[in-house]
């Protein structure tokens, strides 16, 4: 008779392609058997009847600013964090950490603090700054993602935005690396102009910052990157697409054939300009929160494939940056990477019926595929790593400040009536998360990203 470290029965699979109730296996971290009975003895069997089993989700774009400014975040928090919400694997961002990850040092450094204190596998992106050119090559062989860059200011002083000449001269050699380039995509000078008129003017509330970043910075910046990636043959991804707009550009660059890809993030699809207005500092984000009409057209999208995925874009800041009375003084950047899955459900799924199959896809099956994870990441099927999240998947519950696991349980989702609540989440065959829980020690592993062979 075969044994297992841990037998899962009864469950609901959530795959790409559908969903089945089986039972599942877990031997030396990895899915070993998946069937409709599976007999044998383990050493622990977990009753999954009444709920779904999804893949761990991979959120590809957070700041968990260690080190250097472990005190926004930090990686055992925000992993916390990510295991409650039932990611198991995480991109970290180059910026917000002290050195940022622009060289080999700073990479090295980052590395260490995410070992040391990850309860979840992980990722990392470099940065793409004027310095920087000469250490992408190092970068690309450290395994980071890929390269991120910023068209608008990033907030940061010590992350410099990519004037014209950094971003194609960064994304000539992305292409030679075999790796693709990140944008973060606002036209500076209108952003920077627009808000340096109202400033001067005295015009600093919520509507002035809105009105200073508008759609059309967003458009134009992603069409000079797509342009930029076609000319040098490098492949783009488009971060925190906040407009409907915004991803048929992408997606109309990629039915023409370039290698091109886009997320948006949970707080596009949930929140609108009228609830950053209601909601302050806390809702602050760059690009803003739009319209009810683009946050409609990014639904569409998303049921249509043209957008094909869902990242938190977690930027969290010590509740102090969030008290200027100048709005465009306030730390832009939302606290969410906890809700990405349990938004989805609340409002994709059980609000507008979005398939779960879609759900999968945006937040764990491509993102595996676009960013070239080992094979054995975003997969449920025999073979993968045992990245799993046992969700009840209509069970409500209100989102408490008690629950949320980040350094500052800070976050415009606070009090919301979700649906869909993760009971268990388990890394590579060990438990993580258990009925509100923490458990066990961090141990997440590094998951180098390989040169990009083929377009996805
Ligand atoms: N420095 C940041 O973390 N910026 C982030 N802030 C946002 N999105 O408001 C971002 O991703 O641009
Ligand atoms: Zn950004
Ligand atoms: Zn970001």
């Amino acid at each position: 008779m075969k044994s297992y470290d841990l037998i899962i029965r009864g469950g609901t699979l959530v795959t790409a392609n559908g969903t089945q109730q089986a039972d599942l296996a877990i031997a030396d971290e990895r899915i070993v058997e998946l069937a409709p009975e599976i007999s044998g003895s383990a050493q622990a069997v977990i009753d999954a009847h009444l709920l779904h089993i999804f893949p761990g989700a991979i959120d590809a774009h957070v700041h968990f600013n260690e080190p250097g400014r472990t005190a926004w975040e930090g990686f055992v928090s925000g992993s916390r964090a990510l295991a409650a919400g039932g990611t198991t694997t995480f991109f970290d961002m180059p910026l917000n950490s002290h050195p940022p990850t622009i060289d080999i040092a700073s990479f090295v450094a980052k590395l260490a603090a995410a070992r040391a204190s990850s309860y979840v596998d992980f990722g990392l992106w470099g940065g793409l700054v004027p310095e920087n050119l000469e250490q992408l090559a190092d970068l690309a062989h450290c395994g980071v993602v890929g390269f991120k860059a910023f068209m608008s200011n990033s907030g940061i002083d010590d992350f410099h935005a990519v004037d014209d000449a950094t971003l194609y001269s960064g994304m000539e050699q992305a292409a030679r690396l075999g790796k693709l380039v990140a944008v973060h995509a606002e036209n500076d000078q209108l952003t920077a102009a627009l808000a340096q008129q109202a400033q001067a003017a005295g015009k600093t509330g919520v509507k002035d910052y809105l009105a200073s970043r508008p759609v059309v910075a967003e458009l134009e910046a992603i069409e000079r990157a797509i342009l930029f990636a076609q000319e040098t043959g490098c492949t783009l991804h488009i971060v925190h697409v906040s407009s409907g707009r915004g991803v048929r550009l992408v997606a109309g660059a990629r039915a023409r054939g370039q290698d091109v890809s886009c997320e948006t993030c949970p707080h596009y699809l949930v929140l609108t300009e009228e609830d950053v207005e209601e909601l302050g500092a806390v809702a602050k984000c760059a690009p803003p929160l739009r319209s009810r009409s683009e946050q409609e057209a990014l639904w569409q999208h998303l049921f249509a494939g043209t957008l094909p995925m869902v990242a938190s874009d977690h930027s969290p800041a010590p509740p102090q940056m969030k008290l200027s009375a100048d709005f465009f003084k306030v730390w832009g950047g939302i606290s969410g990477c906890q809700s990405l899955l349990s938004l989805l459900l609340t409002e994709g799924y059980h609000q507008r019926h979005l398939p779960l199959q879609t759900i999968v896809a945006a937040t764990s099956a491509y993102v595996a595929r676009r960013f070239q994870l080992p094979d054995q990441k975003g997969r449920l099927e025999v073979g993968a790593d045992a990245d799993l999240s046992l969700v009840a998947l209509s069970t409500p519950y209100q989102l408490q400040e008690r629950d949320l696991f980040y350094q500052h349980p800070y976050s415009p989702y606070l009090g919301l009536e979700l649906r869909g609540k993760i009971v268990r989440t388990l890394v590579r065959g060990h438990t993580v998360f258990l009925d509100g829980e923490i458990v066990g020690m961090p141990k997440g592993q590094f998951l180098p990203s390989f040169p990009l062979t083929t377009t996805s």
